[in-house]
């Protein structure tokens, strides 16, 4: 189960490099207060791919940082399942990184981490080439991350969460860096593997196109400070395409405007 509420959150930092060197009043010494996230609701469903979208800077990695436990709130309330999320979970919750793989393990063998709770070796092996197959990287299972394409790389990433088989999954702009057609196919491939294990899965991502194709429900924030100014649930049917939905086209066009973009391209 992967179920979000997230009720009145808020998260201020303090910038206290902002005072003067010296200055021993109490009051300068606290520092500036940013607020970055103010009175954030949201409903999340097990099972749902929610996109979140919105200008640099808004404060997205911070909501999923405190989502994911990493990070206190200092408002309102997060809970997943029913219980108050309060320090990171690793039962629970996957945090898909770039470069999360250990170099020095081969591609079989950092899949393999997650199912480290299997003592039977065979039934191990065996879910092992499963996940390496469902990300189409047979072959590479004895490869180190350094032999592998930056694409290859993020689907072994892919393997090893679906290994882990967390209740919810967290991408923080999983496909930046990635050239065009790499990042088509992960995205298809994101689309595919959501499909199928119907986990709860929230991804940051400053591509609309991607939030579209991607989402079952898109969350867009907007800045200073930051709050929800569209919690959408998309139930256009898939395989997404523009040409053939017109509705989708329409929507697409009301993002780009929504981010300050004229001219959808
Ligand atoms: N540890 C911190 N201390 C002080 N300020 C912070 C800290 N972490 C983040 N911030 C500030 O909080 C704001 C939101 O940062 P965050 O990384 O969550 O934004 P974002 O929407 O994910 O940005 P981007 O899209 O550029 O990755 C920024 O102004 C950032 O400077």
């Amino acid at each position: 189960m992967g179920r979000i509420t997230i009720q009145n959150l808020s998260k201020t930092y303090i910038n206290r490099r902002r005072f003067p060197r010296g200055d021993d009043d109490p009051q300068v010494r606290q520092g500036e207060r940013i607020t970055v996230l103010k009175d954030i609701n949201l409903e999340i469903e097990n099972g749902e791919m929610v996109c979140f979208l919105g200008p640099s800077g808004c404060g997205k990695s911070t909501l999923l940082r405190i989502i994911a436990g990493f990070e206190p709130a200092c408002g309102g309330v997060v809970q997943v399942n029913g219980q108050p999320v309060t320090g990171p979970s690793a039962d629970h919750i996957f945090v898909f990184q770039h470069s999360g793989l250990f170099p020095w393990m081969t591609v079989a063998e950092n899949v393999g981490l997650g199912l480290r709770h299997l003592k039977n070796h065979h039934s191990r092996q065996a879910q092992v080439t499963e996940f390496i197959e469902m990300v189409e990287l047979e072959g590479f299972e004895h490869h180190y991350p350094r032999q592998l394409s930056g694409g290859m790389q993020r689907r072994a990433e892919l393997a090893r969460a679906l290994a882990v088989n967390p209740d919810i999954m967290i991408m923080d702009e999983p496909f930046s860096g990635l050239d065009f057609l790499t990042h088509m196919k992960m995205r298809e491939e994101v689309v595919n593997m959501h499909a199928f294990i119907r986990k709860t899965m929230l991804l940051v991502t400053h591509n609309i196109d991607d939030a579209l194709i991607m989402g079952d429900h898109i969350v867009i924030l907007g800045s200073s400070p930051t709050a929800v100014t569209m919690d959408r649930i998309l139930d256009f049917p898939r395989p997404r395409n523009f040409e053939k939905s017109p509705e989708l086209g329409r929507l697409r066009s009301e993002l780009f405007l929504m981010l300050g973009i004229n001219y959808a391209v």
